[in-house]
């Protein structure tokens, strides 16, 4: 721990002239997402409060964290099974559960959101924030598709603003997107950046543009697959394993689609087919319309193009 409390200790100047240090590190949504990045903050020593508006969902992501914590456990104490367990406590121990987005707000250096993708919602949850936060404290958006400068328009603190994009699944991905507006101080963007990297990642600079960089190019390759189903030019499996066994990716267009969530795609393309209704590459999916629509939500419901466990 003894890197992460260094890069912790090291201040930085926010652009309303406070010296203040990312300790404390409030998530709102406890989700797919928003859990794994509740997991790496606290793994790298970060004080973090997680917030979801369902108790029942905050219960199952401390579950979810503390089974991969476990499995990380495992890999970095492979011969001392008893520190692997002394970190998985402490690590759990700096995550505190909350379900009023407001009060978490006001211990915050940084708040890091990752509800569902919808602009009102998030622009409604930000002013609330913005509200109750404290002058310092920085404001990050973990958005797949939105414009940032929408969401962030909802503020008063558009120079604190930006987006920090993490991938799926959050404590193996290696790469988090740090977005800045026009407004964003360098100030909110290095400590963005600093705070990706304390956590472990790798960080990008990218303009606030459609997808950022990984969902531009995509999005519309996983929209692609879904409308060669629809087509009949090839089965779900056959093309997840062509694209596997043929292009090397971990994981086929499908098995990802089920392990990032059918509803998340839909907000997604919903979005972007509204606001680029000429790009023929952003179209929506009736396919995946019925399929949200059966409640077949991928992994998280326990069907999607393929069945699961339900855990
Ligand atoms: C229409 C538009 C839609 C766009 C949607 C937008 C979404 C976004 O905004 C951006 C995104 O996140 S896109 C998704 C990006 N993620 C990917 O592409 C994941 C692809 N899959 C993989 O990398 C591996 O299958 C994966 C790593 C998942 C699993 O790997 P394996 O198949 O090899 O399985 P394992 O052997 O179980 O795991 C490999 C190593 O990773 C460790 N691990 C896995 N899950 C973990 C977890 N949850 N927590 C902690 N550790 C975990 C596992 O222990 C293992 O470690 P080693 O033992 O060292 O190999
Ligand atoms: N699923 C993925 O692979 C990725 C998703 N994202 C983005 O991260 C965000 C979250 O996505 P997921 O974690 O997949 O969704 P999710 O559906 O797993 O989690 C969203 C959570 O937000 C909660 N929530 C909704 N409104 C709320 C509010 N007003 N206050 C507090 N909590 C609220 C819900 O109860 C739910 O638990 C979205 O913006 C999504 O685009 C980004 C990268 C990858």
């Amino acid at each position: 721990m003894a890197f992460a409390a260094n890069v912790l200790a090291r201040s930085f100047s926010t652009s309303v002239g406070r010296q203040a240090a990312i300790k404390h590190v409030t998530v709102i949504g406890g989700g797919l997402m928003g859990s794994g990045i509740a997991q790496v903050a606290a793994q790298s020593g970060h004080n973090v409060t997680m917030v979801d508006v369902s108790e029942e969902v905050l219960k199952k992501s401390q579950a979810n964290i503390e089974k991969s914590l476990m499995r990380v456990a495992k890999k970095k104490f492979a011969d001392k099974p008893e520190e692997g367990q002394t970190f998985t406590k402490e690590v759990l121990s700096r995550i505190s559960v909350n379900s009023d987005p407001a009060q978490a707000a006001k211990s915050a250096d940084l708040v890091v959101e990752a509800i569902v993708e919808n602009i009102d919602i998030k622009q409604k949850l930000f002013k609330t924030l913005d509200e109750n936060a404290p002058q310092h404290t920085i404001f990050a958006s973990n958005t797949s598709s939105l414009p940032i400068k929408d969401i962030a328009k909802a503020t008063q603190r558009l120079d604190r603003f930006g987006g920090l994009h993490f991938f799926n699944p959050v404590p193996v991905m290696k790469l988090v997107e740090v977005i800045r507006i026009p407004e964003t101080s360098d100030d909110t963007f290095k400590s963005l950046v600093a705070f990706g990297q304390a956590v472990g990642k790798t960080t990008v600079e990218c303009k606030d543009t459609p997808g950022f960089v990984v969902n531009r190019l995509l999005v519309p390759y996983m929209a692609e697959a879904i409308r060669m189903l629809e087509r009949g030019d090839a089965t779900a499996k056959d093309i997840d394993v062509a694209m596997k066994l043929g292009a090397g990716y971990p994981m086929g267009p499908f098995e990802l689609s089920d392990y990032v969530g059918l509803d998340t795609m839909k907000f997604i393309l919903d979005g972007w087919s509204e606001n680029f209704p000429d790009q023929p590459l952003f179209k929506s999916s009736p396919l995946l319309d019925k399929m949200v629509e059966n409640g077949k939500l991928g992994m998280k419901s326990g069907e999607g193009f393929y069945t699961y466990n339900k855990k």
